[in-house]
């Protein structure tokens, strides 16, 4: 049996609660946000920091926030850090419930004020499938008769439990910008976490693993060439709006990504997904 009924948060936001024999689900209307997925006896593959009070006009931090139609800071500096996908109302356009799996979409109407920064005649809209594991795929289509490029992002905060015991593979052959210096060659086969990471990798694999204490983690992603590896540590952690100070502890970020020289470029007609499916990697 499924159930995907429409709710209210305390704190005014909507969102959906999907209740399959494979899996629980959240998906906020603010920002097309996922917040939790947790396949059936299983653990959840989403982390959300306890210090979110799911106030309207924030992303949430956790899930899976969409950065969108740019990844980090636009040049120009009074424009919102990761797009304004995160914050706008996403309006439901699908519910496809099959035995394998619930197909759940939302597209983004865009405002006025919008297309004061994105004036391109686009469509924007992402697709979950939820089984025992979770794709996410971010759709752009260019409707107009002009090119024009972004770049973006499917910013994923998984539950690590323990920073000083979690490590990334499938990272080797890649090269990554970290605080604006670099290119440097990844090397080492697995990233382990000692001080703050925010490196933006190019030329990478398309599936990764997160080995974390609880099990491993399988990020696969497709139409991407680039991810985004954070976790703020101690310092940072302080600094960041609606997170604990010790919440670094406990979370790691692997955005799958289109960003540097791996951006969207689409000509008129043009479309292009980029996907991630997460899952427990089975034994
Ligand atoms: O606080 P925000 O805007 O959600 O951004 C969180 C982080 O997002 C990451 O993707 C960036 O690489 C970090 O530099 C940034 O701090």
């Amino acid at each position: 049996m499924v159930n995907v009924s429409t709710k209210i948060h305390p704190n005014g936001l909507k969102y959906l609660a999907i209740d399959s024999p494979l899996c629980q689900a959240t998906i906020f209307f603010q920002g097309a946000q996922i917040t939790e997925f947790t396949p059936k006896n299983s653990h959840p593959l989403l982390w959300v920091s306890s210090a979110d009070d799911h106030q309207a006009g924030n992303g949430i931090r956790g899930g899976i926030p969409i950065c969108w139609p740019w990844f980090g800071q636009h040049a120009k500096p009074s424009w919102p850090q990761h797009g304004f996908a995160r914050t706008r109302l996403w309006s439901l356009s699908q519910v496809n419930v099959t035995d394998q799996s619930v197909q759940i979409q939302f597209d983004l109407p865009l405002s006025e004020q919008d297309k004061q920064c994105w004036p391109h005649d686009s469509q924007v809209s992402v697709l979950f499938s939820l089984s025992d594991s979770l794709k996410v795929s971010l759709i752009n289509h260019n409707l107009g008769e002009h090119p024009f490029e972004l770049t973006q992002a499917l910013h994923s905060y998984f539950p690590i439990s323990d920073i000083h015991r979690t490590r990334v593979s499938g990272v080797k052959g890649a090269q990554y910008i970290e605080f604006s210096e670099g290119p440097f060659p990844q090397e080492e086969d697995e990233v382990h976490f000692t001080k703050e990471t925010d490196r933006v990798y190019t030329q990478l694999a398309q599936t990764q693993c997160i080995h974390t204490p609880n099990g491993t983690i399988r990020v696969a992603r497709e139409q991407s060439a680039s991810a985004v590896l954070w976790n703020p540590w101690i310092d940072k952690s302080i600094r960041l709006g609606r997170f604990n100070p010790d919440d670094y502890l406990q979370m790691l970020c692997l955005e799958a990504a289109n960003v540097l020289e791996d951006k969207v470029v689409l000509q008129a007609g043009e479309s292009h997904t980029l996907s991630t499916e997460i899952s427990w990697l089975k034994n």
